[in-house]
């Protein structure tokens, strides 16, 4: 790995602030998903390193829950400062082992850093209440009070900024923070491990356990059924999510869970086309496809059906596919064979069912498929359905509002929306009747760490960044205070 810093590049487990293999001496190794690469090994952590986590946590959390906000901030400020000066490294370290295209590995670090300094602002501001008394002898206090030892458990699509979307505002409520993080992305995670030891993240208060996918089931299990660890926040697939919700129930645990998704992007009559164009590039392709906000579903009315596909077309073929380390490609490696596969059964699929192929279609060789488009979609077609969570964009028709509204609606999922279009009270209407957590108007981002993210249904509970982030590590006590 060619680095300006290698002491970025850790390949050890981070547990109470110790570097170290694991307990059985069991590892295992790290390709790039591009080239096919060995990166380099991580120990396979499991059960007893996972308790030894909880307890550093444990340990750790009262004399960090015992600074100012203030103090936690100054801590927080500093571990995204380190992050931003070591912005190409770490952006290195995200393209060999997750895929994506430099750029975009930069801008997710610079995303990442963003919840470490927003949170850092917002544990400030954790206010309380003074309720009016219901009798003249008592004050009634509101107080909020960080929940304890958090545990958090993260995708590989985003392996920096859906860890810190969670450290940030756990730490910044006072909380301490136990990560397993993906199998498939972990140097990310180690990396900033290190520049929170850097920044003077105390030892024990957060923890970074590498396992491969068989351990980390161990590992999940311990932090769900473990008593120390009062909250989950996962990050991941939702049939994932189900079963990390059960077996934290006995537990009562509080749980943040953000989710799969099947997101429309709808195109009215009165759209903007090439704003729309230059929309769906970026909300279908970004990450080559592999983000929860993906459109899955691109849904464009009749009469300008046609107009919209052509110009999406040409755009389409216009996207450079290859190695995220050469310039001007924006279409990288998916993350695995596994990946690949359901992007071709979901367009075989479609064309067996009579969809239309415009663009792409092709599989590279390795893990690279070209970004396609298909037309004349059906809703008896699987993409219709699943989540591809690839660079395959499938073009529906509809008549009218209430015929898109249905159709778009018509699914378990509820994350992310799009739609273009610009009479007010239209969009006004289609905002409102969209059953998704987020709602994208004439824009194909949407992602800030400004905004309440998350989703509805069978997307997940909770929202992470904002001014609501934070009071997912929080829990609220009422104080009585009589005989005054
Ligand atoms: N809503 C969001 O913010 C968001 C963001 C990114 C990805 N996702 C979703 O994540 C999925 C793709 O990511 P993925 O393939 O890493 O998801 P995944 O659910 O397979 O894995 C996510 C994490 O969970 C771990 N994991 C898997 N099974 C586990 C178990 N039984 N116990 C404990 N841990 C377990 C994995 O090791 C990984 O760390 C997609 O569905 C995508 O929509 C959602
Ligand atoms: O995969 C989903 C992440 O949340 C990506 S982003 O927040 O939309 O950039």
């Amino acid at each position: 790995m060619k680095l300006n810093d290698l002491s970025l590049f850790r390949q050890q487990a981070y547990i109470n602030g110790q570097w170290c293999d694991a307990d059985d001496g069991e590892h295992t190794l790290i390709y790039d998903p591009a080239s096919g690469e060995c990166l380099g090994s991580v120990p396979n952590t499991g059960k007893r390193e996972t308790r030894r986590a909880i307890e550093a946590a444990q340990a750790a959390q009262p004399a960090w829950r015992a600074l100012t906000a203030k103090e936690r901030a100054a801590r927080l400020a500093d571990w995204a400062r380190l992050m931003m000066s070591h912005q190409d490294d770490l952006a290195m370290i995200m393209t060999r082992e997750q895929g994506k295209p430099l750029a975009e590995a930069r801008g997710e670090i610079a995303y990442a850093a963003s919840y470490l300094e927003w949170f850092a602002e917002e544990g400030k501001r954790v206010y309380g209440d003074i309720i009016p008394a219901h009798a003249p002898d008592k004050r009634l206090l509101v107080q909020k009070e960080p929940i304890g030892v958090a545990a958090a458990i993260t995708p590989w699509n985003f392996p920096s900024a859906m860890i810190t979307r969670k450290a940030g505002p756990a730490l910044a409520a006072g909380c301490a923070m136990v990560l397993k993080p993906a199998p498939q992305t972990p140097f990310s995670a180690l990396a900033l491990a290190h520049l929170a030891e850097l920044a003077g993240i105390p030892a024990g208060l957060f923890s970074v356990l590498p396992s491969d996918a068989a351990r980390s089931l161990e590992v999940g299990k311990e932090l769900c059924e473990n008593p120390v660890v009062r909250k989950l926040s996962f990050t991941g697939s939702t049939g994932v999510g189900i079963k990390l919700m059960q077996q934290c129930a006995a537990g009562v645990k509080k749980l943040s869970l953000e989710l799969g998704g099947n997101a429309p992007f709808i195109v009215f009559d009165d759209a903007d086309l090439d704003a729309a164009v230059e929309g769906a590039l970026i909300a279908k392709y970004r990450n080559a496809g592999q983000t929860c906000v993906c459109v899955n579903r691109f849904y464009v009315q009749d009469s300008v059906y046609d107009a919209f596909i052509n110009k999406l077309a040409a755009a389409v073929g216009q996207l450079q596919v290859g190695s995220g380390l050469t310039e001007n490609v924006s279409i990288g490696p998916l993350i695995n064979a596994e990946a690949v596969k359901k992007v071709a059964l979901h367009q075989s699929d479609a064309l067996s069912k009579g969809a239309r192929l415009l663009t792409g279609g092709k599989s590279l060789g390795g893990n690279f498929y070209s970004p396609t488009l298909l037309a004349d979609v059906t809703p008896d077609m699987v993409v219709a359905r699943e989540e591809t969570f690839g660079p395959l964009a499938p073009v529906f028709r509809f008549r009218d509002e209430a015929d898109v509204i249905q159709q778009a609606n018509d699914t378990e999922y509820g994350l992310a929306s799009y739609f273009y279009a610009r009479d007010l009270g239209r969009v006004f209407r289609v905002a409102e009747a969209l059953e998704y957590g987020m709602v994208g108007v004439n824009t194909g981002l949407i992602s800030t760490e400004l905004a309440p993210f998350g989703g509805v249904k069978a997307s997940g509970l909770g929202r992470e960044g904002s001014k609501y982030g934070i009071d997912e590590y929080l829990e609220i006590k009422y104080v009585c205070l009589g005989g005054l």
